[in-house]
């Protein structure tokens, strides 16, 4: 199970001693560090010559203790890269990364007793064990005596709606319940800071939902710092406080979701007429940011960004042109459109998210 990080921490390794890590003096003798991660001037080359691949970047970032922060970035950005060097399983050639202040790299493993991680979806939960034996188990690696943590282990379990299926092996269960086990998992031992690849991935709505505010609440009350990535908009901006975005092995935005919105601050207006020819098409993309059109029966569909005044112009124009609006719909910018405009990808999001706005 390479993804399961085994190690306890001891008080000396939780030194904070870089002054870049802001600490907090609870206790004179063991201060604690505000961030509980801080990467800096990580690269990572796959391969040599031709064929080499830089798939991380020279990037930076912090993550403070408590936030939950996205990880987001197009199909071979280079997020499972740099999550796989944050943990240790694959070796950067440059730059250094400070878990709860201490530095990853030199031998001390005990750096990660208070790291988990759920990657790629999954988790190589025991199916042959039950639900709650898979806690036990994961927490007793994790170095917790696991009947110290059977109220944790229930809250759990109830929160993510598996106590009935408790007693039940794994093998039993639906893809989707088999997904909030393996999250259940990475958080029995009572992990400090946890990377979670797609967590909802598999999931219906309403598990999707649970596992969200699950999310949210274990940050805001439990103090757990979360790094989550997936290509979900809707649960980036449900979940995080803060986005990093990659592209190309970079990152290109490192900012709260608000003020990534704030970017997009165009609505899109989504208008279907019959008489959206080639030539009114022609005229419109002179003038205004069509940001798409679509056939769509005897009508074109198109999707144009404007603002207040802008979106004034455009109606005129279309009705000098005489084209009739058989439909019109305007919908807020979203994360989805930011993401599209820092990293030119509208392929690598979920199909779902990105309809979803103009369904609301
Ligand atoms: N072991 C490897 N050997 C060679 N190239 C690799 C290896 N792992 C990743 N890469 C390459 O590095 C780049 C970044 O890949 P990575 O998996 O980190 O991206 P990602 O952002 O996680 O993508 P996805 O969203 O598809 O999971 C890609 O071009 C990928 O092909």
């Amino acid at each position: 199970m390479e993804d399961t990080v085994v190690t306890r921490r001891t008080p000396e390794s939780d030194s904070g001693d870089d002054p870049r890590d802001a600490t907090v003096g609870t206790d004179a003798s063991r201060p604690r560090s505000t961030r509980a991660l801080v990467v800096e001037g990580i690269s990572k080359r796959f391969g040599s010559g031709d064929d080499a691949v830089l798939a991380v970047d020279d990037v930076s970032f912090a993550v403070d203790r408590g936030s939950v922060v996205g990880l987001l970035g197009p199909n071979g950005a280079g997020k499972t890269t740099l999550i796989k060097s944050i943990l240790g399983i694959v070796f950067a050639d440059a730059g250094s990364i400070r878990i709860f202040g201490t530095e990853v790299g030199d031998g001390r493993r005990t750096v990660y007793a208070d790291v988990d991680a759920m990657l790629e979806g999954a988790r190589n939960d025991y199916w042959r064990l039950t639900v709650r034996e898979n806690l036990r188990y994961f927490a007793t690696i994790g170095g917790v005596d696991p009947d110290s943590v059977s109220a944790r282990h229930d809250r759990l379990l109830e929160r993510l709606d598996l106590t009935e299926k408790a007693d039940t092996p794994v093998r039993e269960l639906s893809r989707g319940m088999k997904q909030k086990v393996s999250l259940a998992s990475v958080l029995a031992g009572g992990a400090e800071l946890v990377f979670l690849d797609e967590p909802t991935l598999g999931l219906d709505v309403e598990s999707s939902r649970t596992l969200r505010s699950e999310l949210r609440r274990l940050a805001a009350e439990d103090g757990l710092t979360i790094v989550v990535s997936s290509h979900d908009m809707s649960v980036i901006e449900d979940v995080c406080d803060r986005v990093v975005v990659m592209s190309d092995g970079r990152i290109v935005a490192d900012d709260t979701v608000d003020a990534l919105l704030q970017r997009a601050d165009r609505n899109t207006v989504r208008i279907t007429s019959p008489d959206l020819d080639d030539e009114t098409l022609a005229s419109l993309r002179a003038q205004f940011d069509v940001r798409g059109s679509e056939r769509r029966g005897d009508s074109v569909r198109i999707e144009v960004a404007a603002a207040g005044d802008e979106l004034y112009a455009l109606m005129d124009h279309l009705r000098d042109a005489d084209v009739a609006l058989e439909h019109v719909r305007t919908a807020e910018p979203d994360l989805e459109d930011v993401f599209v405009s820092l990293t030119g990808d509208a392929n690598g999001l979920a199909g779902s998210a990105a309809e979803s706005r103009w369904s609301q």
